[in-house]
């Protein structure tokens, strides 16, 4: 930015130039001021002074002569031609004062001025005596006033030598007698008629007009050159300043415009007139308009000003954010001008703002980041802090949001991540925060809750708009969400603490089996300990062959014949004891080491199967849940093949469960790889049927053999109504689609003859037979009654 204090000769160079801007002299706005107007107006006004000083020589000098005893006469035609020159004089100097823009238009108007003022001075010259006239030397004074209007050094010398010429003339026909003598006291009458005198006097007189001559115009040529020298480079700075890309003005200390630059006026967006017209004041926007001030006040003050961010306006109202700073031209110690240099930051502010906006906001969802979460999480419990109020920290976790991203690609799980983020923001006020700290993980901040129960409103709100469907491009796609809330001050004071116990009540909401919300309580640490600690062991499971099957059979309800087994993995943690996959399946899916943990149960639930079949037991389906991360493994369907290949399996002996949800959150991927199962003779059920989204044009899709109602409605069907009409809707629907329908978790006779009656296919629970080691099915199938198999193992 440059700067006009450390430079005293550009400094100066702008004080000159905020003089050419301001018009100081005539108090109004100036043009750039004319040379020859100048010296005209000041040879006007010396020839006032001039007039002023011969009329009182001429009078106080008549005056004594006349009343003295000297006696002095003038005719009554020298008279007139004095007076007449005196008129003359005053008449054309009124006009030159006056009306020197026309005057100046005639092309040799300084020349004719001079003519009239060396007839004036020989008309002077002639009733002052003639030869003996003191007023000779005032031929040198029109010489230097030709020098100082005319720039040709020749007619300077033309009309000193016309000053001569016309002395000499008087003198000569005085001498002759053409005109009379003017005789003056003290000087001898007989000089007028000494030729010798006469030709020495005239020569005197030419020769110091010529000297006068050669010397102003000499003196004047060099304060010509001079002069155009320094306009030249005032020309040069103006036109500097005029093209510079920086936005320059100048303004008087009441702030009115009295020069901008072009860069200025076109980023304004007025042309130079209406520039000059404004206030710089009301050109700055009122949010920059304090620093403006403080700035200019230290500049009228001090002489400049610091660097300073303000916003212009431009014409349509425009803002323009500048840097800039200011300083002052003073005078007599008066500060005449104020100059601003400033130039058009609105890149950088852009820059500026992206840079914050990348710092603080995620790219895709441009909801807060982590960053800007942790800033907005401490002001929010200032807040409550201070009203002694409550904040709640909800944290929320897509379920299975992998699957969708590595089905359907990143486009595609980026959009849904855009919808969650808009349907999020929809959900909570605007002064609470919703953000977005990575992958498929929010955080939401809610403010000033009323109690601990409006939080749980606002979870159950976000539940709701995320679980309706999300359309992205052609693809329907249904998520859960897991949902942990941590309170201020209940659950801790410390942000990162907040946000680490909604996370492990989220793990806890997880656990529950997806698309709730737990609030935080103190033993679930406990259980995120645990969390860690099979995390870090599970991977070692395998190794260790830590993993088991239990087998729970399928019954036929009417006939009560054992149509299946379903496999259901069990881990034997040296620590912790037996685990229900309920407790590491979900791990495993995040690790992702369910790839290989589902493969071991595949491959051993066929091999165990071949091993039965062997031993008698012929034509037994074994069921395997699918996890959806399996269904998107690229070599999934090559690999159920060679284990049916490995084993020598029957692929009618396969049997793959997949839940409602999973099918839902992609039908189109999952139903293709679903239908090639079912293409190799595997047979298909949808687990869990009943909690999902799934409609009739969905499963009318695909080749789906069972339909299996969730246990939560079978355990309910015998006291609510609800979960009866639900369960008995679901076994018409199977019927009229032609599938089979199997209640799972039926625990009690009631259950078993409700279901009997509405002719439910089969079913599956602990009323029947608990799942069971392997070791038990054989004895199991050949009839034996086990009731309850894990706790008698
Ligand atoms: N991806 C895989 N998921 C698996 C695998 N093995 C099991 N699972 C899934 O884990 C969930 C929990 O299973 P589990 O603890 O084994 O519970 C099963 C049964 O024990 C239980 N059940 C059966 N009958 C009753 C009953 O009468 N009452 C009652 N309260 N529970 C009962 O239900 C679970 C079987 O459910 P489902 O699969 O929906 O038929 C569970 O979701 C399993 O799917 C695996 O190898 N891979």
């Amino acid at each position: 930015m440059p700067s006009l204090n450390g430079n005293k000769g550009s400094a100066r160079w702008f004080d000159i130039l905020a003089d050419r801007f301001r018009g100081v002299r005539n108090g109004r706005r100036a043009e750039p001021i004319n040379g020859s107007e100048v010296r005209c107006h000041l040879v006007v006004k010396v020839r006032w002074l001039l007039l002023l000083f011969i009329g009182s020589y001429v009078v106080s000098a008549g005056s004594v002569f006349t009343f003295s005893r000297y006696g002095f006469f003038l005719s009554q035609e020298q008279k007139l031609i004095l007076i007449g020159s005196v008129l003359s004089v005053a008449v054309y100097n009124l006009a030159y004062q006056f009306c020197y823009d026309r005057i100046s238009r005639f092309r040799y108007a300084d020349h004719f001025q001079i003519l009239l003022d060396i007839f004036f001075v020989t008309a002077l010259v002639h009733v002052s005596g003639g030869v003996s006239s003191w007023f000779w030397a005032v031929y040198l004074v029109v010489t230097i006033e030709s020098a100082f209007l005319l720039k040709n050094k020749r007619d300077v010398w033309l009309l000193g030598a016309i000053g001569g010429g016309l002395f000499g003339a008087l003198l000569v026909v005085e001498y002759y007698g053409v005109i009379d003598n003017v005789l003056m006291p003290f000087v001898a009458g007989e000089l007028h008629h000494d030729y010798l005198y006469i030709a020495l006097r005239w020569l005197w007189v030419a020769m110091l007009n010529t000297v006068a001559a050669l010397v102003t115009t000499f003196l004047m040529g060099v304060i010509r050159t001079e002069s155009q020298l320094l306009r030249e480079s005032e020309e040069r700075l103006l036109n500097f300043i005029d093209t510079a890309n920086d936005l320059i003005l100048c303004f008087t200390p009441e702030g009115q415009l009295v020069y901008a630059n072009k860069a200025l006026s076109k980023a304004m967006g007025y042309n130079k007139e209406e520039m000059l017209e404004l206030q710089v004041s009301g050109s700055i926007s009122s949010a920059g308009l304090r620093a403006y001030n403080a700035a200019v006040g230290h500049a009228l003050k001090h002489g400049y000003s610091e660097i300073i961010e303000t916003d212009l306006i431009t014409k349509d109202g425009k803002i323009i954010p500048v840097e800039g700073s200011f300083t002052c031209s003073f005078r007599d110690n008066r500060p005449v001008a104020v100059w601003w240099i400033c130039r058009d930051i609105s890149e950088r502010r852009l820059a500026q703002q992206q840079l914050y906006q990348l710092a603080h906001y995620d790219a895709l969802t441009e909801l807060p980041n982590r960053v800007l979460l942790y800033d907005r999480l401490k002001q929010a419990r200032a807040y409550a802090h201070r009203e002694g109020g409550t904040m709640a920290v909800i944290f929320l976790d897509l379920d299975r949001f992998k699957i969708i991203n590595d089905t359907l690609g990143h486009p595609v799980g980026d959009r849904l991540l855009q919808s969650v983020a808009k349907r999020l923001s929809s959900c909570v006020r605007e002064v609470d925060t919703a953000a977005r700290i990575g992958g498929d993980e929010f955080v939401v901040i809610l403010v000033n809750l009323r109690e601990p129960s409006d939080a749980e409103k606002i979870a159950s709100k976000i539940l709701v708009a995320l679980s309706a469907p999300h359309i992205i491009d052609a693809h329907e796609l249904f998520i859960t969400t897991s949902i942990g809330i941590s309170l201020y001050p209940r659950d801790d004071e410390d942000v990162d603490n907040l946000i680490k116990k909604a996370d492990i009540a989220m793990y806890a909401s997880k656990s529950d089996g997806c698309n709730a919300y737990r609030f935080y309580e103190p033993n679930m640490d406990e259980h995120a300990h645990k969390r860690f600690v099979l995390e870090n062991s599970l991977r070692k499971a395998l190794e260790g062959n830590e993993f088991l099957l239990h087998y729970q059979p399928k019954v036929d309800i009417s006939s009560g014949d054992i149509t299946a087994f379903e496999a259901l993995l069990r881990w034997n943690h040296p620590d912790l004891g037996l685990l229900s996959p309920a407790e590491f399946i979900p791990l495993a899916e995040e690790t992702g080491l369910i790839i290989p943990i589902g493969e071991w149960v595949i491959r051993h639930v066929c091999a165990q199967n071949v091993v039965w079949q062997k031993e008698g037991l012929s034509n037994l389906r074994i069921a395997i849940n699918l996890s959806g991360y399996q269904l998107q493994q690229q070599n999934f369907l090559e690999f159920v093949e060679e284990s049916l290949t490995d084993t020598g399996l029957d692929p009618e002996c396969l049997e793959f469960e997949i839940t409602e949800t999973v099918i839902m959150q992609n039908p189109d991927f999952t139903i293709s790889m679903l239908n090639k199962l079912r293409d190799l003779g595997i047979h298909i059920s949808i687990d869990d049927f009943g909690t999902g989204y799934s409609s009739l044009s969905h499963l009318k899709r695909f080749s789906v053999n069972t339909l299996k109602i969730d246990k939560t409605f079978v355990s309910e069907v015998e006291s609510s109504a609800t979960d009866a009409a639900i369960a008995t809707a679901i076994i018409a629907m199977g019927s009229s689609l032609n599938l089979r329908v199997i209640a799972e978790g039926v625990e009690t006779k009631g259950q078993l003859e409700f279901l009997k009656e509405k002719l439910c296919d089969e079913m599956q629970g602990y009323y029947f037979s608990r799942p069971m080691p392997p070791e038990k099915v054989t004895e199991f199938m050949r009839g034996k009654q086990i009731r309850n198999p894990e706790t008698a193992a």
